[in-house]
């Protein structure tokens, strides 16, 4: 069997044409910041690629570039400043960060309400305990392109590939309230092999190319591939064997066009709630 293809890009598209329309029908301008600190290459398609999705969804959205030696205090001085813009509802500081900068730091220093990345101590523990926060784009655009293939989570096995507190854990909390039942595993696991082929469900969210090997996927599993993996020739892979896992799975997402566009979808679509929540 030949899985489907799980149509990330789609689904984004269907996700954005939603939110502008719930955009135009507010009566304010929900304003986004990105601030970017130094040119990681990594980044540069993803900064790209957001301001025009936020700018076609009618948001103010705006990337703050600040020079690779910027200090710390500086940094942490702009957060202030756009905590207190009553414009703002919605501070994403591009990750990662030079070496000078303390990411911990600065991350705690955005306002919770306006954590868009939902990275904050305070949104992962809302969600870690079951309430309601600014839940992680990537994780959070995974669970729009399940229920968009219709993939029945409630009860179903789920084995999370990957623990970081980006994509992992906060994946695993979504899963869980979704009624899944959820392992997370990591690169420390004994036989991941065997872990994976338990998987109805498996989010492979490691960061490195191809991992996840085609037979490590079980019959008619759904697989969900977050890595986006630059090579050495400048092509893109996952961190999932794409080719050989497409052979037995029953529905996949392709790198690209899988999970990347949904994390920018849903970091609009957090920028809506967060506006909402804050300006009533
Ligand atoms: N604070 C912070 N939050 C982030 O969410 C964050 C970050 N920092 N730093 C960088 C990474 C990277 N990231 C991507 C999101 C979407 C695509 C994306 O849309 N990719 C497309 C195109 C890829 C291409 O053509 O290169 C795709 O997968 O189809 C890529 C990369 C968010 N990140």
């Amino acid at each position: 069997m030949s899985a489907s293809i799980i149509d990330g890009k789609a689904v984004a598209a269907a996700l954005r044409g939603r939110i502008a329309e719930r955009v135009a029908a507010l009566p304010f301008t929900p304003g986004l910041r990105v601030v970017r600190v130094g040119e990681d290459p990594a980044s540069g398609v993803y900064v790209r690629n957001k301001d025009r999705a936020a700018q076609q969804a009618g948001l103010d959205s705006a990337t703050i570039q600040l020079p690779a030696e910027t200090s710390e205090a500086a940094l942490l001085g702009l957060v202030r400043q756009l905590n207190d813009d009553p414009a703002v509802d919605g501070i994403l500081v591009q990750l990662p960060l030079p070496p000078q900068v303390d990411p911990a730091k600065v991350l705690a220093a955005i306002n919770p309400a306006k954590d868009v990345d939902g990275f904050h101590a305070v949104n992962a523990g809302l969600l870690a305990s079951g309430q309601k926060g600014l839940v992680p784009c990537t994780p959070k655009g995974v669970m729009h392109l399940l229920k968009a293939a219709q993939v029945t989570v409630a009860g179903a096995r789920a084995v999370v590939v990957g623990r970081s507190n980006i994509v992992g854990k906060p994946m695993a909390a979504l899963l869980l309230a979704a009624d899944a039942t959820v392992t997370v595993a990591h690169s420390r696991t004994r036989d991941l092999a065997s872990e994976c082929r338990r998987a109805e469900i498996l989010v492979a969210a490691v960061g490195r190319p191809e991992m996840v090997r085609g037979d490590w996927i079980a019959e008619d599993a759904v697989v969900i591939d977050v890595g986006i993996n630059r090579l050495p020739n400048g092509g893109l892979v996952g961190d999932v064997e794409f080719a050989p896992a497409r052979e037995r799975a029953a529905a996949i997402t392709p790198v690209p066009g899988g999970v990347g566009p949904m994390t920018i979808a849903c970091l609009l679509e957090n920028t809506v709630e967060a506006a909402i929540a804050r300006r009533g």
